[in-house]
């Protein structure tokens, strides 16, 4: 089957797919070399008559020849198919990192990228090659087995055509089944590393039992579908193959009653049987190498997903914000298939300002911060970083001018030191040292095992949520980025220490801009002026530090 997107999918690999079919079609052609020397030999050994020897010599190079092809095709395969897979999967990374962070589906998009484009391999390397050599082999041979005896060329000519063209009528069946198939498998590899991740809680909750019995259900599902598929290809492997035997037998009834009726001799019968063999082998290896492709074809939904994601525009404005002055106007984003997001949004920063941003549960503060990180693109308006349009910097350049410490930041399995450097790779020893000092995780660093150089656990899950935090503000705060945007990122400390945090914080940002999106009095103390969002717009703005009770009971307002 050629499925259409799929070529397209895999950009410029036709001549490769011809190189392949190329060895495929030499290997194919010595397999019948070999096949039609010995018919001539045997025929010879039974006649008694000839010399054989150089006819076995013929057999010896023919059988090494075939090797060496069949060496240069695996190892061309294995060279088109990794490149067909590296190009792939860049592709896929480049329109990732275009999804919004709250739209990736982890579990779901390593298998698309992984298993998916794992499974495309053969589709490429083996079965379109094979396709091609099927076009042109089995219709050789006939033509030989018809120049020895035209009844067994008929025979082989129709069972040829059954082998091949009999399967295509159950395709569409597979594939619509594959997809499906692949739908379950995608959606069980996402719960089970969303499962994983969060087995404590489960376990806590009393939750793992009724996960189990979920995945046990879902697996089975899997098991269900599999094997429908499975079923369905043997049905279809079957017919093919009760062709097969059946051009083999017809063919040789045939030329035995040509033999006897005096039109072929004992040469043309040899030949004959030896040949119809052949002539299958083509069709046969395209069955084999349907089934290893197979698997590509029911991933191309989840590829094309991934791939339909628009690309993230960059402009080409590569010098980083000189100054931090934020002008958000008549900003509007909806979440796709959502009514909520923000609207008309307009607001001004000034170089060196702290403001603080405040409103209810799903105001749209987070949005906001979203918008500014870019992370996602308004549907209107837009967002001017140091005088110039968020769209229009290269991602560097806006990396250098608005840095984004998001509710639950991320930080890599490296050394708290190369976290902390992620901003500012040249940051010394007592550039770190003095972000950590200010917001008071520096004595948390020196307490691990190794200080600075201890390596974090994956998103540094042996720090709590606070010690994690406040890693992620002494890393922004090494960033040279005249902007900060500190969405929540004190809502894991006590009291006590959030002020420290945040006086730590108001030393070392002095001169910078920064927009501190917070939920408590305490969080908002050294802002120069408050703006509360409700329903996604500005319900009101003041000067200083917001109250205790604007910032928390902001319903009020
Ligand atoms: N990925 C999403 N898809 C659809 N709707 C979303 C998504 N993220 C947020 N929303 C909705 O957008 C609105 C604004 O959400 P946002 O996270 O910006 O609020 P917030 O003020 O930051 O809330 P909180 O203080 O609880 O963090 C909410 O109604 C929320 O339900």
């Amino acid at each position: 089957m050629i499925h259409r997107r799929l070529l397209e999918l895999a950009g410029a690999v036709p001549g490769a797919i011809i190189a392949l079919a190329a060895c495929g079609t030499v290997i194919s052609a010595l397999h019948v070399g070999f096949a039609f020397t010995l018919a001539v030999v045997i025929s010879a050994l039974i006649r008694g008559e000839g010399d054989v020897v150089p006819a076995f010599l013929l057999l010896a190079i023919l059988t090494v020849a075939r090797g060496a092809a069949i060496w240069g095709r695996e190892l061309l395969a294995a060279r088109i198919g990794a490149s067909v897979r590296i190009r792939l999967r860049a592709r896929l990374l480049d329109r990732l990192a275009a999804v919004p962070a709250a739209e990736r589906d982890s579990g779901a998009t390593a298998t698309t990228v992984i298993d998916g484009v794992e499974g495309l391999d053969p589709y490429y390397t083996r079965y379109l090659p094979q396709l091609l050599v099927v076009l042109v082999m089995p219709a050789l041979i006939v033509a030989l087995v018809w120049a020895q005896a035209p009844a067994a060329g008929v025979a082989l000519a129709v069972t040829v055509a059954v082998a091949v063209c009999a399967p295509r009528v159950w395709d569409a069946r597979l594939l619509r089944n594959g997809r499906a198939r692949w739908e379950r498998f995608t959606r069980l590899s996402s719960d089970y590393v969303e499962a994983l991740q969060q087995i404590p809680l489960l376990r806590a909750f009393g939750a793992a039992d009724r996960t189990a019995v979920r995945f046990v259900a879902q697996a089975h599902e899997l098991r269900s579908s599999t094997m429908r598929q499975l079923r369905l290809s043997l049905v279809e492997t079957g017919l093919s193959a009760l062709a097969m035997h059946l051009g083999t037998v017809l063919a040789a009834l045939a030329v035995l009653a040509a033999v006897t009726t005096g039109s072929a001799d004992t040469t043309s019968a040899v030949v004959v049987l030896m040949l119809a063999g052949e002539c299958f082998r083509p069709v046969q290896d395209l069955g084999t190498n349907w089934h290893a492709g197979y698997l590509g074809l029911t991933a191309v939904d989840g590829l094309d997903h991934l791939l339909s994601t628009p690309r993230v525009s960059a402009g080409n404005h590569d010098r980083p914000a000189s100054h931090g002055t934020v002008e958000v106007t008549e900003v509007s984003y909806r979440y796709p298939g959502a009514r909520t997001g923000v609207t008309d949004l307009s607001l001004r920063i000034d170089a060196g300002e702290t403001v603080a941003v405040i409103g209810p549960s799903g105001s749209g503060k987070s949005t906001l911060a979203r918008l500014l990180e870019r992370d996602i693109d308004p549907d209107q308006g837009n967002i001017r970083v140091g005088g110039t349009d968020l769209r229009d910097y290269v991602p560097e350049a806006r990396c250098r001018s608005i840095v984004v410490v998001p509710q639950d930041p991320v930080l890599f399995a490296w050394t708290v030191r190369d976290n902390l450097r992620l901003y500012r790779p040249d940051a010394t020893g007592i550039d770190i040292e003095r972000a950590a000092r200010a917001v008071l995780v520096h004595d948390v660093v020196e307490a691990l095992p190794d200080g600075y150089d201890t390596v974090l656990a994956e998103n540094g899950e042996q720090l709590s949520g606070g010690q994690r935090q406040r890693l992620a503000i002494a890393r922004a705060l090494l960033s040279p980025a005249p902007v900060l945007v500190l969405d929540e990122v004190t809502s894991a400390l006590d009291t006590d220490t959030e002020r420290g945090v945040v006086d730590g914080l108001a030393t070392h940002t002095s001169g910078r801009t920064v927009a501190i999106i917070a939920h408590r009095e305490t969080a908002c103390s050294h802002a120069s002026r408050w703006i509360a969002l409700r329903e996604g717009r500005i319900a009101e703005t003041g000067d200083g530090a917001p109250a205790g009770h604007v910032v928390t009971m902001p319903e009020s307002l």
